[in-house]
């Protein structure tokens, strides 16, 4: 069984002005300097995008945080896979639950989403998870493999899907789950990618995200089938994402 290159992912979400470009310079100098043996990828607001690919140095790739189902056309204020791909970026989230819920995605707009930036060659970090409300009615791994099987697009392949479990009910509020529930959760994740793409589906990395921080990084990454992190809050200063990326040093 391979196991995957950890990716360790930061979200900015609706944070960041250009001043806030030195934290990815000074990301990439800590990494250069220390050695991480993990992917690292920021994810920045749309603005900073141009910016930050161009502050990132070898050693951290840039992505953006969604993108529309169509490659171009009349769609104001949407932002197109083929746009983010053009200004050097490598991968773009879909399906985070901030969109879900502030606009309504469902799994079939986000496998659209999907397909259209592994179109256009980058890949894309699928996020799926439960509320607090699912998880009380005991229906985590129901909902979550649900949303897995429905939101990964038809000509998806392993290479370029990676799948992020962020609870809802951990994002931003300082609460983790119990290694024990995250591996429950990962396992039921792997096993659908193990249906859906045979063998390569091991190679697939799945992502933990909510209130990943430098304390709690390295048990949360040493969890079977936690193939690295996707970090809000602890992403937007360098010392604490690199806090985490330490888990893989
Ligand atoms: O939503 C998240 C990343 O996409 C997690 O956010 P926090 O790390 O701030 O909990």
């Amino acid at each position: 069984m391979t196991t995957p290159k950890a990716l360790v992912a930061g979200n900015w979400k609706m944070n960041g002005v250009a001043a806030n470009l030195a934290e990815i310079e000074k990301l990439n100098d800590l990494i250069a300097g220390g050695g991480a043996n993990c992917d690292v990828l920021i994810c920045p607001p749309f603005t900073l995008i141009h910016q930050s690919v161009q502050a990132a140095g070898e050693r951290v790739e840039i992505g953006g945080q969604d993108c529309h189902a169509n490659i171009s056309g009349a769609h104001t204020g949407d932002v197109s896979a083929a746009m983010i791909k053009d200004q050097g970026c490598s991968y773009v989230i879909v399906g985070h639950s901030e969109r879900r819920t502030d606009h309504g995605e469902t799994d079939e707009m986000v496998s659209s989403k999907a397909d259209a930036a592994q179109k256009e060659e980058l890949v894309a970090i699928i996020c799926v998870g439960e509320t607090e409300a699912e998880r009380d009615a005991g229906d985590a791994l129901s909902v979550v493999t649900s949303q897995v099987r429905g939101s990964i697009p038809a000509d998806a392949t392993a290479d370029n899907t990676v799948i992020a479990y962020e609870p809802v009910w951990a994002i931003g509020t300082g609460r983790t789950p119990t290694a024990d529930d995250v591996a429950e959760v990962h396992a039921a994740i792997r096993n659908v990618l193990t249906e859906r793409f045979g063998d390569a589906g091991n190679s697939v990395r799945i992502l933990y995200g909510g209130s990943v921080k430098p304390e709690n990084a390295r048990e949360l990454m040493s969890v079977a089938n936690v193939n690295g992190a996707l970090v809000g809050g602890a992403s937007l200063k360098a010392d604490s994402f690199y806090g985490i990326v330490q888990a893989y040093d």
